[in-house]
């Protein structure tokens, strides 16, 4: 199986978990793009739902498949969020952004009753940092926040180049207006006490590292689906189920 069949192979298990009447919080990705594809398909024959997208993207994707489309304004809670991510470590703990809609995804699956990572398996780590760190930043103060930044990773023993994101030789934008910086800072053992730097400054709006968020995790392989339950409380153990 390739690549993108894996991902369809993931978007299709996490669709048994969408219910009629649902309110859904819709990833941005190509992971996610598989996962509206085959949800706009239910959505064809009956099945009632209202999304709430994570970026311009996603909503665009959304409209021209039919997916019917809220805000969070309109709709503030939701009952589950399917997304995709960059690295998943065996807490389930993720780091997101890639893409570049971290700050929606993560208010969007904070909205949420459950959020379901949908995945291959290239995504699984055991400690996450191999992927370059997320962190959407203010425009204003740009630089004296790449600092804070460095010093910030500094104070917790990590370093490794933070650059700015570039797209067609501009800086990359994102939905909100923002910046982003990817930082390449290796593993990240400690991923609590990086967010809680990282937030200390006050040019960044928002991180790529998904702490509690997700309580599930649906990873396609070679041998099949797997998924993976997020501990309900710290220190109690992860459950592996693979179907
Ligand atoms: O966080 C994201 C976007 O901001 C994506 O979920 C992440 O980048 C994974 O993308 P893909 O499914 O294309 O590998």
């Amino acid at each position: 199986m390739d690549a993108r069949q894996l991902k369809v192979e993931a978007a299709r298990a996490a669709l048994a978990h969408v219910g009629s009447g649902m309110r859904l919080g819709i990833g941005t990705g190509t992971t996610a793009d598989e996962f509206v594809r085959l949800l706009a398909e239910k959505v064809a024959t009956g099945l009632a739902v209202i999304g709430v997208p994570t970026s311009e993207r996603t909503a665009a994707l959304c409209r021209e498949l039919g997916v019917p489309l809220s805000t969070l304004e309109e709709t503030p809670e939701l009952d589950l969020t399917i997304d995709g991510a960059d690295e998943i470590d065996p807490a389930l703990t993720l780091i997101k952004g890639g893409g570049g809609a971290l700050l929606r995804e993560k208010i969007v699956a904070a909205a949420s009753q459950r959020m379901i990572v949908i995945a291959d398996q290239s995504k699984m780590v055991e400690t996450l940092g191999r992927f370059p760190l997320p962190i959407e930043v203010n425009k204003f103060g740009l630089r004296a926040t790449e600092i804070a930044v460095a010093a910030a990773a500094a104070s917790l023993g990590l370093a490794g180049p933070v650059t700015l994101r570039m797209t067609g030789g501009q800086p990359f934008v994102t939905d909100g207006g923002h910046l982003i910086l990817d930082a390449s800072f290796g593993r990240i053992p400690d991923t609590r006490a990086l967010s809680n730097a990282l937030f200390a400054i006050p040019g960044v709006v928002e991180h790529g590292l998904f702490i509690g968020l997700a309580s599930t995790a649906i990873i396609a392989g070679g041998d099949g689906i797997q998924t993976v339950h997020a501990a309900r409380k710290p220190g109690s153990s992860i459950d592996h189920d693979v179907a």
